[in-house]
């Protein structure tokens, strides 16, 4: 693997579950690959469990890490080209992502869209200037549009607590307070077209993601409807893509115990973090139903495999 910023930069997505299902049961096997190698870890946003499950993960393989909070640490960097930098920007991209190449063999990179120019975000400038500049491989850590170190830790989540060989996978819309990415359910719907499951997705009108990486799966409006047998429901809130950035305030969207008297026992999950009673109810979040802490810590061998995978071909 020479970078990991989609399911696309995978060859076998299935395998590497697999790959990372067999690294949990022995996670400090390979301390000597990462042996002085450098993991930098570039955030432009907030983060719990991509920061930490990522030092976790390269420490398991030996690796030393240098996180930077690059809004908060850095010199603003400018992401223009060909621009007269007298305002309040003192570096350029070409060069900050190329001296930090210079410093580590492998670099994450975090960064969310604004949620206001749909085709600049989808254009993804901050991870494409770091692939183009920094000459070392690169991680998404949650990009503009995609999420793909979760989906791979929610497709191993799956894999474990499968009880039937195809099972219901049910991603649905759920409300919000504020304008959030679609990054996550974009990459989720790309990577569980992967695996051998039934999936559609649920979502009020306007809600649409992109078909770019929906593809075939059904869309359906009807939450109770698409509730019915389910085995797993992936809950998640994404702001518009039609009508890019726009909040959705269906509250009645929420998704509580009565909701699931329809499924197969689902087990819910969300990558974290939730926002309780809003997105999901205290009543799934403190019950059996709820997975989303062991798929919060399946995070840990997403990003070691990933890892592993990437300094194997250094
Ligand atoms: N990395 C996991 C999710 C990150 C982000 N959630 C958020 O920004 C939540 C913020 C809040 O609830 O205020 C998202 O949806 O893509
Ligand atoms: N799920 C996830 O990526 O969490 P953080 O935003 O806390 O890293």
């Amino acid at each position: 693997m020479k970078q990991f910023t989609s399911v696309k930069d995978v060859a076998n997505p299935k395998e590497l579950v697999q790959k990372a299902l067999e690294l949990k049961k022995n996670p400090y096997a390979h301390k000597q690959l990462g042996l002085n190698r450098t993991l930098g870890l570039l955030f432009f946003n907030s983060s719990l469990r991509t920061r930490m499950s990522s030092q976790k993960a390269a420490a398991n393989l030996g690796m030393n890490v240098m996180v930077m909070n690059v809004t908060q640490d850095s010199w603003q960097i400018e992401m223009e080209d060909g621009v007269l930098m007298d305002g309040g920007k003192a570096e350029h991209i070409r060069e900050a992502a190329a001296v930090m190449g210079q410093y580590c063999d492998i670099l994450g990179v975090r960064s969310f869209p604004g949620l206001e120019d749909r085709e600049a975000d989808y254009q993804e400038v901050i991870l494409n200037a770091f692939i183009k500049h920094s000459g070392v491989p690169v991680v998404s850590l949650e990009s503009a549009t995609l999420h793909p170190l979760q989906s791979l830790a929610d497709l191993i989540t799956i894999a474990e607590y499968q009880q039937t060989a195809r099972p219901k996978v049910v991603l649905t819309w759920a409300p919000h307070v504020k304008a959030l990415p679609q990054a996550v359910s974009n990459s989720f719907s790309e990577w569980i077209q992967h695996a051998d499951v039934d999936f559609s997705i649920v979502q009020p009108k306007g809600f649409e993601l992109s078909e770019a990486f929906t593809g075939s799966a059904p869309v359906l409006y009807d939450q109770k409807e698409a509730f019915e047998g389910a085995d797993f429901i992936y809950v998640k809130n994404w702001s518009s893509y039609k009508n890019y950035g726009a909040v959705g305030e269906a509250r009645d969207w929420v998704v509580n115990q009565e909701k699931l008297a329809v499924t197969n026992q689902a087990k819910v999950m969300h990558c974290l973090p939730v926002r309780r009673n809003v997105v999901i109810a205290d009543d799934v979040l403190d019950s059996e139903s709820s997975i989303v802490i062991p798929q919060a810590g399946n995070r840990v061998y997403s990003a070691q495999i990933v890892l592993k995978e990437i300094l194997g071909n250094l």
